[in-house]
């Protein structure tokens, strides 16, 4: 069985179908803060609790049998992080700290740990390898570099097996499967951008065009979720075939668009023009984050199917009719 933190979450839920379809097991402990109930794949086992409580663990791992865990639970909005590091370290740091804990008292070595190219901080203008330096530069990075520091010393220490995936943007929807990204309030572009174009906001609001990036807006990666979701079970298969797996990967598609060029995309796929304002830039954005993805295509044979394109339609689709029904 495959313990999912934060399986009611935008990614986390994507990953329950796909391990129910891939024939795993999957108990689902979500405490509901972003997520949602109704995107829980009816045939996981569903959990309301918190990472963070060691009591909810200890029956969890009594209960099942839990033989890896995939650990999506977190805060993750980069300026949000700024404004409220407390909530940063608490819910990021100090759960995981938890839940290791707890895996290590239960036996269960084995995890897959959501982490963020927000651990890089500054890049150079070229695509960043596992081993370009560490140097976050908001609250949200640093607490996910502690996470991958306390992987690395319980693996030494305790023989904890661990993949650490550095996502970079994801985006896109399985709305077929009737899940996709429903965040309130949303932050992030692709959706912001498309919820405008349906009419539910008044602007797209872009945050600065004073960078040093071709057109001055931020430049990211972006990647759909049904290919990051590929590279989990590819992980996942590595670490129960496997002993001793320590492993960080990259999951980007080692290509750059600016913010100015998302709308552009997203006007393009929707045929509707976005009104846009101007504001200042974000607390805590870097100017560029952009993947090599090498390392985990030469180890596991992951590659990316899916174009922006494919993205931002199926988001698209998601937020006309999918959404919709889960809206009061
Ligand atoms: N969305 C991205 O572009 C992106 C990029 C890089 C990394 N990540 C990482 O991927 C993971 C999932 O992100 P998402 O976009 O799906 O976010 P999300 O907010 O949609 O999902 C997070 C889920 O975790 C749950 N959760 C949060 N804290 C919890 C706790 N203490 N106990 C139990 N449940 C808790 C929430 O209720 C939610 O269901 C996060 O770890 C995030 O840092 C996301
Ligand atoms: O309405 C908006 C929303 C965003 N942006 C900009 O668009 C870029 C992308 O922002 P967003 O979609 O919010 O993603 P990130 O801030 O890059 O963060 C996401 O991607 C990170 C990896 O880069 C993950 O670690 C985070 O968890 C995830 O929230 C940034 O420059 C933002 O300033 C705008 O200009 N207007």
């Amino acid at each position: 069985m495959i313990l999912v933190t934060g399986g009611a979450g935008y990614i986390g839920s994507h990953a329950v179908k796909s391990l129910l379809q891939q024939g795993f097991r999957v108990v689902v402990l979500d405490n509901l803060s972003t997520g949602h109930r109704w995107a829980v794949d009816k045939n996981a086992v569903f959990i309301e609790g918190d990472v963070g409580d060691a009591a909810i663990l200890h029956s969890v791992f009594t209960q099942y049998p839990v033989k890896a865990v995939m650990h999506f639970a977190a805060s993750c909005l980069v300026g949000e992080s700024v404004r409220e590091p407390l909530q940063y370290y608490e819910n990021n740091v100090v759960c995981s700290f938890t839940l290791l804990k707890a895996m290590l008292q239960h036996h269960v070595r084995k995890i897959i740990l959501s982490s963020t190219c927000a651990v890089y901080g500054i890049a150079k203008k070229e695509g960043l390898v596992e081993s370009s330096q560490l140097a976050p530069i908001n609250p949200y990075g640093h607490s996910k570099r502690m996470i991958e520091q306390m992987l690395a010393d319980f693996s030494g220490t305790y023989g904890l097996q661990y993949v650490i995936l550095r996502y970079f943007n994801v985006a896109g929807a399985a709305w077929l499967e009737g899940i996709g990204e429903v965040h309130d309030p949303e932050t992030h572009l692709i959706p912001n951008v498309l919820l405008h174009l349906l009419g539910g906001k008044e602007h797209v609001t872009v945050f600065g065009n004073d960078f040093d990036t071709s057109d001055g807006t931020c430049v990211r990666d972006y990647i759909h979720v049904l290919d990051l979701i590929e590279a989990h079970v590819l992980s996942l298969k590595l670490l129960l075939e496997h002993e001793n797996v320590a492993k960080i990967y990259n999951l980007g598609t080692n290509t750059g668009y600016s913010v100015q060029q998302i709308i552009e995309a997203c006007e393009r796929i929707t045929h509707k023009k976005a009104k846009i304002v101007l504001q200042g830039r974000r607390l805590g954005d870097p100017a560029w984050l952009v993947a090599s993805a090498e390392k985990i295509r030469q180890e596991l044979g992951w590659r990316p199917k899916y174009s922006l394109e494919d993205m931002i339609a199926s988001a698209w689709e998601w937020h006309s009719n999918g959404a919709r029904k889960h809206k009061n």
